[in-house]
Order: C-alpha cells, then sequence, then structure tokens
C-alpha cells in the first residue's frame, strides 16, 4: 500500500464517524500523489502526512445559556487548531444545528491550505457550535455568544488563535463575542476578525469572500481565454458570501439569476435585486419567500433546484455536498463553462471529477472562497498597526491577492503535469509552503 493510501486507511479507521473531514483527506492526498512519490521516504521517515492530518489541538466543550422564557439550554462548542507551522490558527467560527466534531476537522483541514494560498501568515484553525441562530432573539443570540466565548478565550489571542465568522456567524455575533473577550481578559486586541468597523473591523471585510470568489472568476475565466462580461451565473445561497459574490458578479458585467436558502430557491430571470436580498437576509433576517414581494416576476420553488438552470457559470455559496452528481451531470448538459466554488466543500467528489472529465473550469472552495480569510489577515495587520485603511485600498490588496491564487494554482498545476486541474494546483502550492516550514521547525 502506498504512503499516502496508508494515511487515508488510518485516518478513516481512527476517526469514525467523520466523512467529511475523511472526504477533505482523500481529495487532499489523492492529488498529491505525484508531490509526495518524488520525496516519499523522506516524508515517511518524518511523518509527514501524519501529521498534517492530526490537528495540533482540538478543544471541545459545554456551552449553557438561558433563554427568554428562563429554560436553560446546553449546546456544544468546539475549536480544532490543525497547523500552525506557517502563522498563528485563522478560521471561522460556525454556529448551526448540523455541526459536529467531523464537520469543524474538515473545515480546519481545508483552511491550513486555503491560508497557505493566501501568501500570509496564518495557520489552520475552525470552530463552532450546534447552536441554532435561527428564530433566536438577539437577547437569547448574546447569551449563547457570552457563553461560548466564556471558555473559548483561554484558548485564543491575537497571536495565538483568531476566530472570525462563517454559516451562522455574521458581524452581530462577533460583536458579541469580542464584547465579552475584552471584559474577561481586559485586553483590547485584534483576537477575532469581521468586527464591526467601528471598533476594529476592517472595511471590505463583508465583502470579501464574495469579491474576492468573482476577481479568482474572472481572472480564471480570462487565463482560458474567455469574458465574464454577459455571462449568466446560478448562485446557490443567500447569506453573506452569496449575497457579495452576486453584487460583484453584477458589477463585472455577468447576470446572476439564482440563489437559494434552506427552505427554497429563487429563480430571477432579469437578475437577482441585491438591494432587495439584503433587506430579507441581512436587515430582516426572513425566508427567501419574502423575495416576490420584492420582485413580482421572479420565481420561488421549495426544495433543491438551482443547479438545473441553464448557466454559463455555477457559484455554489451555501454549504458542503449541495452540488452532487447529478447536478454536476446537468449543469454540464446545460453547457456550463465554469463551476468556481464560494462554499467550503460544497461539490462532492465524484460530482467534481464529472465536471473535470467535462473540461468544466472548476475552481476548488480553497482558492476561490480565500478572499475572506485574505481579508481577515488584513485586519489583522490594521489591528496591529492601530490603523484603518479606505475600502478601496482592502479591496484592491484584495484583488491582487485573488488573482495572485489564481495564477499560482494554474502554474502549480501545469509544473506537475496536470493543466487546468486547479483542484491539484491549489492542493500542491498549499500543501508545499506549509511542509516545508513544518519540517524547519523540527519535530512539534
Ligand atoms: N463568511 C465567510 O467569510 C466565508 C464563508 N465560507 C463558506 O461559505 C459558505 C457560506 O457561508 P456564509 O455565507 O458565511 O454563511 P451564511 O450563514 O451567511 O449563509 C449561508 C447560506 O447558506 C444557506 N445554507 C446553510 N446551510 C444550508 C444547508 N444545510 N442547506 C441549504 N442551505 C444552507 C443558508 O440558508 P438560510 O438563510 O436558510 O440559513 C444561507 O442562505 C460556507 O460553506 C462557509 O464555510 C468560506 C469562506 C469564508
Ligand atoms: O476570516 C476568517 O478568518 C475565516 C473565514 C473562513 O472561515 C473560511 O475561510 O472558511
Amino acid at each position: 500500500m502506498s504512503y499516502v493510501d496508508q494515511v487515508i486507511e488510518r485516518v478513516v479507521r481512527t476517526t469514525p464517524g467523520e466523512p467529511e473531514f475523511h472526504q477533505a483527506v482523500k481529495e487532499v492526498l489523492d492529488t498529491l500523489r505525484p508531490i509526495i512519490a518524488l520525496k516519499e521516504e523522506k516524508y515517511k521517515r518524518q511523518a509527514i502526512l501524519e501529521r498534517l492530518v492530526e490537528p495540533e489541538r482540538q478543544i471541545k466543550f459545554r456551552v449553557p445559556w438561558i433563554d427568554d422564557s428562563g429554560q436553560v439550554h446546553v449546546n456544544t462548542g468546539y475549536r480544532v487548531q490543525f497547523n500552525s507551522a506557517i502563522g498563528p490558527y485563522k478560521g471561522g467560527l460556525r454556529f448551526h444545528p448540523s455541526v459536529n466534531l467531523g464537520i469543524i476537522k474538515f473545515l480546519g483541514f481545508e483552511q491550513i491550505f486555503k491560508n497557505s494560498l493566501t501568501g500570509l501568515p496564518i495557520g489552520g484553525g475552525k470552530g463552532g457550535s450546534n447552536f441554532n441562530p435561527k428564530g433566536k432573539s438577539d437577547r437569547e443570540v448574546m447569551a449563547f455568544c457570552q457563553s461560548y466565548m466564556t471558555e473559548l478565550h483561554k484558548y485564543i489571542g491575537a497571536d495565538a488563535d483568531i476566530p472570525a465568522g462563517d454559516i451562522g456567524v455574521g458581524s452581530r455575533e462577533i460583536g458579541y463575542m469580542f464584547g465579552q473577550y475584552k471584559r474577561i481578559c481586559g485586553s483590547y486586541e485584534g483576537v477575532l476578525t469581521g468586527k464591526g468597523v467601528t471598533f476594529g473591523g476592517s472595511l471590505a471585510r463583508k465583502e470579501a469572500t464574495g469579491y474576492g470568489l468573482m476577481y479568482l472568476t474572472k481572472e480564471l475565466l480570462a487565463i482560458n481565454g474567455i469574458d465574464i462580461s454577459g455571462k449568466i451565473c446560478s448562485v446557490s445561497g443567500a447569506g453573506n458570501v452569496a449575497i457579495y459574490a452576486i453584487e460583484k458578479a453584477h458589477d463585472l458585467g455577468a447576470k446572476v439569476v439564482t440563489c437559494s436558502d434552506s427552505t427554497g430557491w429563487i429563480y430571477d430571470p432579469d437578475g437577482i435585486d441585491v438591494k432587495a436580498l439584503k433587506e430579507i437576509k441581512e436587515v430582516r433576517r426572513e425566508r427567501l419567500t419574502e423575495y416576490k414581494n420584492y420582485r413580482p416576476n421572479a420565481e420561488y420553488h421549495e426544495g433543491k433546484g438551482v443547479w438545473s438552470v441553464k448557466v454559463d457559470i455555477a457559484l455554489p455559496c451555501a454549504t458542503q455536498n449541495e452540488l452532487h452528481l447529478e447536478d454536476a451531470k446537468m449543469l454540464v448538459k446545460n453547457g456550463v463553462l465554469a463551476v468556481c466554488e464560494g462554499a467550503n466543500m460544497p461539490t462532492t467528489l465524484d460530482a467534481t471529477a464529472y465536471l473535470q472529465q467535462n473540461k468544466v473550469l472548476f475552481a476548488p472552495g480553497k482558492a476561490a472562497n480565500a478572499g475572506g480569510v485574505a481579508t481577515s489577515a488584513l485586519e489583522m495587520s490594521q489591528n496591529s498597526e492601530r490603523i484603518s485603511w479606505s475600502f478601496e485600498k482592502v479591496d484592491s490588496k484584495l484583488q491582487n491577492i485573488m488573482i495572485g491564487i489564481t495564477h499560482n494554482i494554474d502554474e502549480a498545476a501545469k509544473k506537475y503535469g496536470m493543466d487546468g486541474n486547479y483542484v491539484a494546483g491549489a492542493n500542491i502550492a498549499g500543501f508545499n509552503k506549509v511542509v516545508n516550514a513544518m519540517i524547519c521547525q523540527g519535530v512539534c
């Protein structure tokens, strides 16, 4: 059995019940085979892969909180500090009822390579809870966030581990957690990113993941001789990443005709109205059923279906494993040119393979959505310097980072004879830097 297969087998055997983590490890290690083969003995002796797939630390804790009626609830909190070879742990917090250790580990593992691709000094981590913020009052969300931070503060710090947002965690939650950290530690420091701009947040962080996705998509198409202007796109999700991906796609001359949430999806042939979407999702925190009140010509459908619409570019921006083989087949049948992932691991392994076999340009999330964490790292720089940069300055740095990532993954794929395989390109480029740092730092 090859070294890669031994490590995959060991991961599956020793971490039962973590299918998303297994999926992420398989995807990365499979594409790294040619690189690992070049130095197999050295990596084996150093147990590089065994160290890479084992988190440096995983923290699991009780989060008790009181609802508005006086009832006490208990949720489980997590923080997985995966790899600090190239910088302090960095990665978001997810509050969603589906959260478990395996999901946080897959996200933390992906984050190692993503953060490496940004070119900035940040290691990989992720956290969250099975708490569901949906339908909770602001006071209940605050009570939960304060309780979560009361435990988490022991393990994080501006130079140690810097969490941010993810599904279910936006500026409201980050604000409550920042307030509690400050209160407990008596320290005003850049311990979280995605903060409000009046207390240390960076301009353009809110927009960064979605905008970054579109900067990379535009560049990837351009490398392949295609102009993004005039292209029709489908987006899934209606949260932070989806909203700002749609906004930037429209700025770039493309038209997004779909979005979705966990209950249904919208088809708007005139292009999604971003102002209405922001009002529904960011301000009123409502369901997408409300969209028809703003745009009577749009269609609302229950359940899933965005990938059945004929488009040039598909942008999954909701959650993991939301684009399946049947969806990939439908997209290919409808002539899709590119699939660029705004979410983390939204495309299943067989769907990814099908898209690649059918010559669809496929940009994996760890490259395509890296603009969020990159801008978080820019927020950390501003916090350290005690200054705030203008929106334009941050946005221009973000554009340069995303263009850099696009060329980096393209060149890495070419260098190892896998021209056009951007999954391999992203994994190779991310891996090389982290492994080099791990070897230089000795056995730790
Ligand atoms: N925020 C960031 O900066 C970054 C986020 N990401 C990734 O992007 C994705 C979206 O994150 P973000 O936009 O921040 O999260 P949000 O919570 O802002 O939005 C998530 C959206 O996806 C929908 N959704 C979530 N879970 C499911 C599900 N199980 N089935 C169907 N729809 C679902 C939500 O529906 P509903 O409205 O009903 O809840 C919502 O519309 C995630 O994969 C995240 O890890 C990646 C990089 C950075
Ligand atoms: O901004 C960050 O630190 C993390 C963003 C994130 O969670 C992600 O890239 O998946």
